[in-house]
């Protein structure tokens, strides 16, 4: 079944068609990677379908639905949530805080501090517990590792119980230990029924983890299947290496 479809989406920047006239399908369930060379055009596509930038042209529909054009909140109801290629982790706040303000995006922090629910915080909780970092609950996003951000910006995106997720280079920046365990999280929360669409350059994590494989060209997709397919296409190779 497909999940997350777009039509002819088009988004140009002056004279630059970063976007032009995609038409995709992500499949529902399952983990999608969306792949190309740098400026293909991946995260404007991305920008396009969370409500980031309106797109010139075309639709994007969740599971039938549109969402073309749809402000940012809107479509994270619709159930879809994403994270940034460069982390956004709040450097002042906590751990803790950080994913609490991920609920209540607007509160100021003083605000947060006093109106916390205890469900959001247990959740919070879970959820640190789950990415593996629970022990740094009470340190600020500035002392985080990088990676270590990655892991406290995906628990920010599960906040929100999306039953799609669309992650910006999850591996980029990351040790390869760490690129392991977010492969598995991944795994995990795909099991439980959450589908993913991962934009990444690592292309050991993209044969091992996808299902579905979207490649990006100069704005356009140029070959759409399994990884094996994707791999033996010529057409991909040409773009990647310019053969
Ligand atoms: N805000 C912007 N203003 C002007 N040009 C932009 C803007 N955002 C993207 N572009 C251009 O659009 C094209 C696609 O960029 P985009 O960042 O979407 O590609 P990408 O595939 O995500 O690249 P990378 O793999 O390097 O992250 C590039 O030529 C880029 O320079």
């Amino acid at each position: 079944m497909s999940g997350l479809t777009t039509t002819g989406l088009t988004k140009s920047f002056g004279g630059v068609r970063a976007v032009d006239d995609a038409s995709v399908e992500f499949l529902d369930g399952r983990i999608n990677a969306l792949i190309g060379p740098n400026g293909s055009g991946k995260t404007t596509f991305f920008n396009c379908v969370t409500g980031m930038i309106r797109p010139d042209a075309g639709t994007a529909r969740l599971r039938g639905a549109d969402i073309t054009g749809l402000a940012p909140h809107r479509i994270a109801r619709a159930g879809i949530g994403r994270s940034f290629q460069l982390c956004r982790v709040f450097p002042r706040m906590t751990v803790l805080e950080n994913l609490l303000v991920a609920v209540r995006p607007r509160s100021p922090l003083g605000a947060l501090k006093r109106s916390a629910q205890p469900a959001d915080v247990a959740k919070a909780r879970d959820l640190l517990t789950r990415v593996g970092i629970e022990h740094l609950e009470h340190v600020e996003g500035r002392d985080l590792s990088y990676g270590q951000q990655k892991l406290l910006e995906l628990a920010g995106v599960l906040m929100a119980d999306p039953d799609t997720i669309l992650l910006d280079e999850p591996a980029g920046g990351v040790n390869p230990a760490l690129i392991d365990r977010i492969g598995a999280l991944v795994r995990e929360l795909n099991a439980e029924g959450r589908t993913f669409l991962v934009v990444e350059h690592n292309m050991d994590m993209v044969m091992s983890l996808s299902d579905h494989v979207v490649v990006f060209d100069r704005g356009r997709p140029i070959a759409q299947g399994t990884p094996a397919e994707v791999r033996d296409d010529p057409r991909v190779l040409e773009a990647y290496l310019g053969v």
